[in-house]
């Protein structure tokens, strides 16, 4: 009979579904949601450079949070500890456009020739604030786990090494799950 390598069925079988609810496997979906997430703040950079629109937008801030708050509570998810995570979120997003406003500042040659729908944008963001909003609630237990800390880290190295993440959004992945564990 030829050798292989596969493990038998029956070993297959009890690997995977443990695999598919550890908490890595819970935590992950975070770090690369909110690497999502960050890569929509260079469109709402790109949307606001030249047009005065500033940064921060406290009244749109109150809706996103108030929006997640919500929603954290239909799925019977903690609407404080979403709170929370998702206020990195918004600092996290508003270092990646600081960052690009002052690279594009300190060389105009760098800034985007063109400007995206702001509103378009959002509703990108609103779409991953819903995805995100449900992979915190899928997660309670990896959140807590005493070895939370080190996965997130893990992770977010993965999520950087794939997506080739330049420092400003290393940075600024790092801040935006600064309270996913705890
Ligand atoms: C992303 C934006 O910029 C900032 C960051 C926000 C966010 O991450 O949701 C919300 C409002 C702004 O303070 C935006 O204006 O939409």
């Amino acid at each position: 009979a030829p050798l292989s390598a596969a493990p038998a069925p029956a070993e297959r079988a009890s690997a995977a579904p443990a695999a598919a609810h550890s908490p890595y496997a819970r935590l992950r979906p975070l770090a690369a949601l909110s690497a999502e997430r960050l890569a929509t703040g260079d469109l709402v950079a790109a949307a606001k450079w030249g047009t005065g629109s500033p940064i921060d937008d406290p009244a749109r801030e109150r809706v996103v949070l108030d929006s997640v708050a919500e929603q954290a509570r239909r799925l019977g998810a903690d609407p404080e500890a979403t709170v929370r995570i998702f206020r990195d979120q918004i600092e996290a997003s508003k270092i990646v456009q600081r960052g690009l406003f002052r690279e594009w500042d300190a060389d105009p040659s760098r800034a985007p020739a063109e400007r995206p729908d702001l509103n378009e944008v959002r509703k990108e963001i609103n779409r991953l604030n819903g995805a995100l909003v449900r992979a915190i609630a899928a997660s309670p237990q990896a959140r807590s786990a005493p070895y939370c800390a080190p996965l997130v880290t893990v992770s977010a190295a993965r999520i950087r090494y794939e997506r080739h993440l330049d420092p400003l959004h290393t940075v600024a992945l790092a801040r935006s799950l600064r309270s996913v564990c705890g």
